[in-house]
């Protein structure tokens, strides 16, 4: 088979995966599917006889495994018509812990049997349950994340003191995870003796319902409530689980009693939590609530060149430039990014260039270049309203005019990446303030204006053809 046959064969198998994600996408809800799903980085072997899926820690790895992996092997077979074997292994050390799926294994366990994350053997490598991989050294700084950044610094130099407890939220993928093992780490760097646990939410509902099956609550207290430094991740995972919340408004405020730290993260802040019952939301906004944001560009380049050269290889700058400018959502993504090049690269043994990354990313880039831009929605608009294209940096006034702008200003918004200083820019120089007061009426009068609902369906089916 020739170089080129094996890369439409991995194009091939990616589709098996990412049809395989699209149905998942239809079967589970949306937050499920963000969360456990969307992040995923699937292998094919060329045959499809074998999916690996690449999860981004041990936790991860278990839940998949127990909640998921029944689903996505017959979902594969369905869709390939032979068996495919799954297995699920870690992103970061791939090669160290795999596991493998039998093809019938169950479905949908209780939380409570999601099996224990620590094998035996090996209580002292899970205690903490750190990442010692994710520190402060190779998590890169930028706007985004420099107030989250600082802030979980200074925690980890004197836990218990200042912003107690440390909120910390932001979307998916963008380093929440990274940032409280780093925090975890750096403090058991300076005081080995330090009682750390790192803990997804899931995980500890788990240990709830363990414990409330086997009636070690004594145990759970102790284990918990002894702690010097709590770091929980994505708590909006506490929704709806009265008990769970019940068990760590205790935690929290045995640990703050005795000046313990407590790190948590969401994918929202506070008050935007669904379902957390209020005490709970008051106490994780009384200490520092800080966001992390999506790395701006010369973050994403910094990111890119740090993460090539822990591999061991080198990107050149430019190179970065170009997968930074494509690769905008999250670093997750980024990283999968560059997985594919660095493995493209090793593959056809080419030196990485902008051309080598082109290639190696032309699936994603040709969803890019599908992507709707704002000249686009200004010619379609403009057709669909008769008005001139021109009409749509005009500084005409009247309200035939005024209006189909006003609505392309709105889908220009929905539909695209850009920003409402980047809009105003392209509707003839307006200013950002002129775009949002678009975006914001038309978005109000779709709510009562049937024809106009209507109207802007059309145009968004033509748009995203
Ligand atoms: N600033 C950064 N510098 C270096 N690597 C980063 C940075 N931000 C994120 N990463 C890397 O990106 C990947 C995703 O980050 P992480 O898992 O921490 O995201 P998250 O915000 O916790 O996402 P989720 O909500 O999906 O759990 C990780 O491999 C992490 O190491």
């Amino acid at each position: 088979m020739s170089s080129h046959d094996d890369f439409d064969a991995a194009n091939a198998g990616q589709g098996l995966w990412q049809a395989c994600a699209e149905q998942l996408a239809q079967e589970l809800p949306e937050q499920q599917f963000n969360t456990w799903i969307k992040p995923l980085a699937a292998q094919v072997a060329p045959d499809f006889s074998r999916v690996t899926l690449l999860v981004a820690n041990r936790f991860k790895l278990d839940w998949i495994r127990a909640q998921y992996a029944g689903r996505i092997t017959a979902l594969l077979q369905d869709l390939y018509g032979q068996p495919v074997q799954l297995e699920l292994a870690l992103a970061q050390r791939e090669s160290v812990v795999r596991t493998y799926i039998r093809p019938a294994a169950p479905q949908a366990l209780e939380p409570a049997d999601a099996g224990q994350v620590a094998p035996a053997g090996d209580e002292g490598a899970f205690r903490t349950r750190l990442n010692p991989a994710l520190t402060f050294e190779t998590l890169v700084e930028g706007t985004a994340n420099r107030m989250a950044r600082s802030a979980a610094m200074h925690v980890a130099g004197s836990p218990g003191h200042l912003y107690n407890p440390l909120f910390i939220y932001g979307g998916v993928g963008l380093g929440k995870t990274h940032l409280v093992h780093a925090v975890g780490n750096r403090l058991l760097q300076d005081r080995a003796d330090a009682k750390v646990l790192y803990i997804h939410a899931e995980q500890f509902v788990s240990d709830v319902v363990k414990s409330y099956q086997r009636r070690t609550f004594d145990d759970f207290k102790a284990r918990y409530h002894s702690l010097d430094l709590l770091l929980i991740d994505d708590v909006q995972f506490f929704a709806n689980k009265d008990r769970t919340q019940e068990e760590f408004f205790n935690a929290f405020e045995a640990l703050l009693a005795k000046k313990s730290h407590i790190v948590m993260t969401s994918d929202t802040y506070p008050k935007g939590l669904a379902n957390i019952h209020e005490r709970l939301v008051s106490r994780f906004d009384s200490g520092l609530t800080v966001a992390i944001e999506p790395p701006e560009l010369e973050m994403r380049v910094a990111i890119l060149i740090n993460k090539a050269r822990s591999e061991g290889s080198e990107m050149p700058e430019e190179v970065a430039f170009f997968v930074a400018k494509n690769v905008r959502s999250n670093v997750r993504e980024l990283e999968g990014a560059l997985r594919k090049i660095l493995a493209y690269s090793r593959f056809n043994q080419k030196e990485v260039s902008i051309q080598l990354a082109r290639e190696a990313l032309r699936d994603l880039l040709s969803i890019q270049n599908r992507q709707i831009s704002v000249e686009n929605i200004q010619k379609t608009v403009a057709d669909y309203y008769k008005i001139k294209v021109a009409d749509m940096y005009s500084k005409k006034r009247p309200a035939s005019i005024a209006r189909p702008r006003q609505i392309a200003m709105y889908l220009a918004k929905e539909l695209t990446q850009k920003s409402l200083p980047e809009i105003g820019e392209l509707f003839g120089g307006r200013d950002h303030t002129t775009v949002l007061h678009a975006v914001r009426k038309i978005g109000a009068e779709r709510q009562q204006l049937t024809e106009l609902n209507q109207q802007l369906h059309v145009l968004e089916q033509t748009l995203k053809g």
